[in-house]
């Protein structure tokens, strides 16, 4: 399997996460896509790419203008603000507060932004563009007729709507390559969210439409981040209904019971029948993910690709979370790897 990354990822270098009411290294750092990287090529996964430029057109196919021309220039506005630190949101838009976009820069940071961990500093902008690329280079390559592609995202992006980032993610990476297949001629596009966390980005993205069947089995929201998004009872909306679907899951969940989710939604997309299926690939389901409370082990990974091969679609893998940075590399490979044996 052919594997998408830049070295243009590093770019994205916060020096804090507020974290437990502590600035702290944040969990979503450059060594995560080295050490994937670095797997990769230990198992000879196959080839590693630089990502072809497909420009704004598709980021914005998306993205609000405002929104992306916002997360391009708060970084030296706030610090012409004259704020020392990282730029990390303390307002937000309230229950029967307005919703008019401030023009100071501190407001607009909680008019954009769904959670204060995620810090907005130089290059995260560039860094976020240049994930985009990478998935949309995954997009072409299947296009092009491969059979499965890895595009190895940082930042993540699945938290990210058309005009809202945090939880690690500012441009909706599987969002856009979704789009662009449709884009390019494609009828139907499945998005399948592994990661621990809801996709409520993807989600919101797509949530009246019929042409992405979006699903996700993740922590349940009652419990975890991202909180405000991912129950069971999000079915879609207008002429989107039917075509959302969650599998909120409890603390502890082991991997027979998570995997009873994903045959379920297997299923689904089975039912769907789509051109193509995106696999949002976040691997903090681990079983000593520090941010996360599912208890899946190194080799479930290996069995969840092979799983994911059982629907015999031409498949995008894109990278979201996994913050276990030791095993991330394994485990993000093994599913690739299980997904290859079982082809
Ligand atoms: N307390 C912030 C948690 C952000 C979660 C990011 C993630 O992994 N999303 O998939
Ligand atoms: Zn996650």
């Amino acid at each position: 399997m052919e594997t998408i990354y830049t070295e243009k990822h590093k770019l994205r270098d916060a020096k804090t996460e507020l974290c437990g009411g502590e600035l702290v290294e944040p969990f979503e750092r450059p060594s995560r896509a080295e050490y994937v990287l670095d797997r990769v090529r230990e198992t000879d996964l196959g080839p590693v790419s630089d990502p072809d430029d497909f420009g704004m057109d598709p980021i914005l196919a998306i993205h609000d203008t405002e929104f992306v021309a916002f997360l391009k220039t708060a970084p030296a506005r706030w610090k012409e603000a004259g704020f020392n630190g990282e730029a990390i949101p303390t307002t937000w838009v309230g229950r029967r507060m307005s919703h008019i976009r401030p023009n100071h820069v501190e407001g607009q940071l909680g008019y954009y932004a769904l959670a204060g961990e995620t810090s907005l500093t130089e290059g995260t902008w560039e860094a976020a563009y240049a994930s985009a690329q990478v998935a949309l280079t995954g997009a072409a390559r299947i296009r092009a007729g491969a059979g499965a592609v890895f595009s190895l995202c940082r930042p993540p992006g699945h938290h990210a709507t058309a005009d809202m980032y945090g939880g690690y993610c500012f441009f909706n990476n599987a969002a856009i390559s979704a789009q662009h297949f449709l884009d390019q001629g494609a009828k139907r596009v499945a998005i399948l969210d592994v990661d621990f966390h809801h996709g409520n980005g993807t989600q919101d993205i797509f949530y009246d439409r019929s042409d992405v069947f979006f699903i996700s089995l993740h922590g349940d929201p009652l419990e975890t981040f991202p909180y405000h998004l991912g129950h069971a009872e999000e079915t879609g909306s207008g002429a989107g209904t039917g075509f959302n679907l969650n599998f909120p899951m409890p603390p502890d969940t082991p991997f027979d019971v998570w995997q009873a989710a994903l045959h379920k939604g297997l299923a689904r997309i089975a039912e769907y029948k789509p051109d193509v299926l995106i696999i949002s690939l976040g691997v903090d389901t681990f079983e000593t993910d520090p941010i996360s409370f599912f208890k899946l082990k190194s080799d479930d990974f290996l069995t969840m690709g092979a799983d994911i091969a059982s629907a015999g679609l031409p498949t995008h893998f894109i990278m979201e979370g996994g913050y276990d940075v030791d095993e991330i590399g394994v485990n993000a490979v093994n599913v690739l790897q299980g997904f290859e044996r079982a082809n």
